[in-house]
């Protein structure tokens, strides 16, 4: 095992398609310029400990303790979640089943992903992992998946199951197919855990990165876009992509006759928009190519709505938006945390500064992004941005 590795994986924005994508429908995903960071460290000291600046949680067990909780077989539990090793880790961690708190969430995505990578060889290692993100935590943008995908990485790394990629003091370095693959697979495992029945499709964008279409497990990188400016606004109210998720389910099964429409229209809204996008690299973009994206905007925004997905202050976002003429959505879960505004490319800069100012007023955070970042990386302490090793170095 080496004595340390870095690795970073990034957040992501759905344009269109969430909760939608749960049930089988297309998604169109971005990555984004904010990244979640990992450090693991080999240790002696017959302990494993998580460090998780981002939520106040820092904690360690006794190697001897968890050996007793290895499953009986590592590998392949990258498929299905082993319901008796969560159950044994829900003991350990002392959670009932139906617990949302964002700690046990995060360590018990840890420890699953731990024992099951390191059952295989029924030798447990002693370490010390440290996460911090640039990402808020829970608010829409893929936390918890960039979290689980560092997780799998860094773990998959330390177990020698992937490669450990570099030579030098100052490099970064990527996977290839076959390892992001298996990254993504255990990733998905974190994301079981920490969302119960997600699509996948964040974490494919936090191992991929870019901009992607995802159906049903099947991705395809939309390797042809027009560069896209786009506003987040945090609106800072929490929420939980579980309970969303679940909430959604229960409208289906109340009302599939109404509901299923809506996601299949949410499906034509996604498809529309990829072939916007295509149209707008193929030709040069024009006013009215902008003009669809705004109207699928709206439409998705009131879609959402009616899945019960919205909330106050995501119809804030829009009305705040809209009276500067900018066109806004909920991105990701919904029910508060994030949302996306289109900017045009005649957008004016004094729009852009005042609107971000309407937002702040409101309580909000808001900035512009760049989307298509780079997928899940490993870095040479070296290469990594300064404040992440910075606050990494400290555990
Ligand atoms: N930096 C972090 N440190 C520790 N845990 C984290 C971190 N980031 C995310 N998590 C875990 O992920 C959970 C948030 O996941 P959740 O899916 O609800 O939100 P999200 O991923 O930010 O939004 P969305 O799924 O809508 O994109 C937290 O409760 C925590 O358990
Ligand atoms: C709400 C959802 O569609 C997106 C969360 O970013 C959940 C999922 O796809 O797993
Ligand atoms: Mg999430």
């Amino acid at each position: 095992m080496e004595p340390e590795c870095i690795m970073s994986a990034p957040g992501k924005a759905i344009l269109h398609g969430e909760h939608a994508v749960v049930h089988g429908k297309v998604a169109l995903a971005v990555s984004l310029n904010l990244r979640t960071y990992l450090r693991l460290q080999a240790t002696s000291t017959s302990k494993v400990c998580i460090n998780l600046p981002n939520i106040n949680t820092f904690l360690s067990w006794d190697v001897t303790k968890l050996k007793q909780l290895l499953p009986d077989s590592g590998g392949e539990r990258c498929f299905l979640l082993d319901a008796e090793l969560v159950r044994r880790l829900r003991d350990l961690v002392g959670v009932s089943n139906g617990t949302l708190d964002t700690r046990s969430m995060a360590i018990l995505a840890f420890l699953y992903i731990y024992l099951s990578v390191f059952a295989g060889s029924g030798e447990l290692p002693s370490l010390t992992v440290s996460v911090w993100s640039e990402l808020p935590t829970g608010a829409g943008l893929g936390s918890s998946a960039a979290y689980s995908v560092c997780l799998a990485a860094a773990l998959l790394s330390a177990s020698g199951t992937i490669p450990s990629l570099l030579s030098d003091q100052e490099s970064t370095a990527r996977w290839g197919e076959v390892e992001m693959e298996l990254i993504n697979r255990w990733a998905f495992q974190g994301e079981r855990i920490i969302h119960g029945n997600p699509s996948g499709v964040d974490n494919v964008v936090g191992t991929w990165g870019g901009i992607l279409r995802y159906h049903s497990g099947k991705i395809t990188p939309l390797n042809r876009v027009p560069m896209l400016r786009i506003l987040l606004t945090n609106t800072k109210v929490p929420r939980s992509t579980k309970v969303l998720v679940a909430g959604v389910k229960d409208k289906m099964n109340k009302f599939p006759s109404i509901i299923n429409p809506v996601l299949e229209s949410v499906n034509a809204v996604s498809c529309t928009c990829e072939q916007t996008l295509s149209e707008m690299t193929n030709d040069i973009p024009t006013p009215e190519h902008y003009n669809i994206l705004e109207e699928l905007i709206d439409i998705n925004q009131h879609h959402l709505n009616v899945m019960g997905v919205g909330h106050p202050a995501l119809d804030t976002l829009c009305r705040v938006t809209l009276a500067r003429g900018l066109h806004s959505k909920l991105t990701g879960a919904g029910g508060g945390g994030c949302g996306i505004t289109l900017l045009r490319p005649e957008t004016e800069c004094s729009v852009i500064q005042n609107t971000i100012q309407d937002l702040r007023d409101c309580g909000y955070d808001c900035w512009e992004t760049s989307v298509g970042a780079e997928g899940v990386q490993q870095h040479s302490p070296l290469a990594v941005k300064e404040e992440a090793l910075e606050v990494l170095a400290r555990y």
